[in-house]
């Protein structure tokens, strides 16, 4: 193969994390040339009704999934946070590459740290999970929706909308604004969305030549981790629309999985924690799922 094309959403954070596999592939294979085919999709348009309405994560990927099929484009670029857990019939995932920063940011022109919010602050986040975990710390906070891309919602925050607002430190640390970040809520405080950070690379499935090309790109701890996170996500009838949340890390052979179900409105959340051995993620996973609906997750689902 002499030359790729790689489609990917026209967002700053696409676009970067396009470039990025673009540099890899080169790399990778010196001589080949890479292209980017960039387009917008649904997802991108419509910013006024929430996404789990209009049809779901899977809007963010349709028009790159077509354009593959038209052989406009051989692969696509994607954050797997917003890939759906059961991808189109296909199509299939060539890599995942390395995971960055896992953990939402806090940021805010005013305080230092999640802590230090007064008694009734204002925080911006669409985000359900995001949500139901800030409510569960504080049931006190005023959490306004806050859609668009990172550029928006900083304005939004710069705009005086708001007291704070939390978004993934991997997004804001590819788009070179890593310095907004004024606290990083990790673990098990905050639980990231399932694969938040990590990038993957969709081709069609069957295509063996281009997905070869990719294989250098490919991450097998995250994969695992992100797999164990997905299959957990999957199974408790993962969208947008309910609050889960999934983080799982791997030492030597020991990959450890923490899950958890929430309610955006009430901030009542179920956790849940299991360990197993790397070479059974999608066990992990589904033991977590069944902890959690063994603990009462089930009646927070729809
Ligand atoms: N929902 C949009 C989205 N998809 C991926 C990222 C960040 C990058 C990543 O998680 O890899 C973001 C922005 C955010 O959640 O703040």
């Amino acid at each position: 193969m002499e030359k790729i094309r790689l489609a990917t959403r026209e967002s700053a954070l696409a676009l970067w994390q396009t470039e990025h596999v673009a540099a890899l592939l080169r790399e990778a294979h010196p001589g080949l040339q890479v292209e980017l085919v960039p387009m917008t999709t649904r997802g991108d348009q419509v910013l006024d009704q929430p996404l789990a309405e209009i049809g779901g994560k899977g809007l963010f990927l349709k028009e790159l999934e077509v354009a593959m099929l038209e052989d406009r484009a051989d692969a696509a670029v994607h954050s797997l946070k917003d890939v759906p857990m059961d991808l189109e019939a296909g199509f299939a995932l060539a890599a995942v590459l390395e995971r960055a920063d896992p953990f939402d940011a806090f940021v805010s022109n005013t305080y230092a740290g999640f802590e230090e919010l007064p008694f009734g602050a204002r925080v911006g986040t669409s985000s359900q999970r995001r949500q139901a975990l800030l409510r569960a710390h504080r049931p006190d906070l005023v959490i306004g929706d806050l859609r668009g891309n990172v550029n928006t919602r900083l304005a939004k925050l710069d705009a005086g909308d708001f007291d704070a607002i939390v978004l993934a430190c991997a997004g804001l640390e590819r788009l070179g604004m890593g310095a907004r970040i004024r606290e990083r809520l990790h673990a098990p405080r905050f639980i990231p969305a399932a694969a938040q950070g990590a990038v993957a690379v969709e081709v069609r499935a069957g295509d063996a030549a281009t997905a070869a090309l990719f294989a250098p790109l490919h991450h097998a701890d995250t994969a695992a981790c992100t797999k164990a996170e997905r299959t957990m996500t999957r199974l408790l009838g993962g969208s947008c629309r309910v609050p889960i949340a999934a983080y799982a890390t791997l030492k030597g052979d020991k990959l450890s999985l923490e899950g958890l179900v929430g309610d955006a409105k009430t901030g009542k959340t179920v956790r849940g924690y299991a360990s197993g051995p790397a070479s059974e993620p999608d066990k992990l996973g589904e033991q977590v799922a069944d902890m959690l609906v063994a603990r009462g997750a089930d009646a927070l689902l729809p």
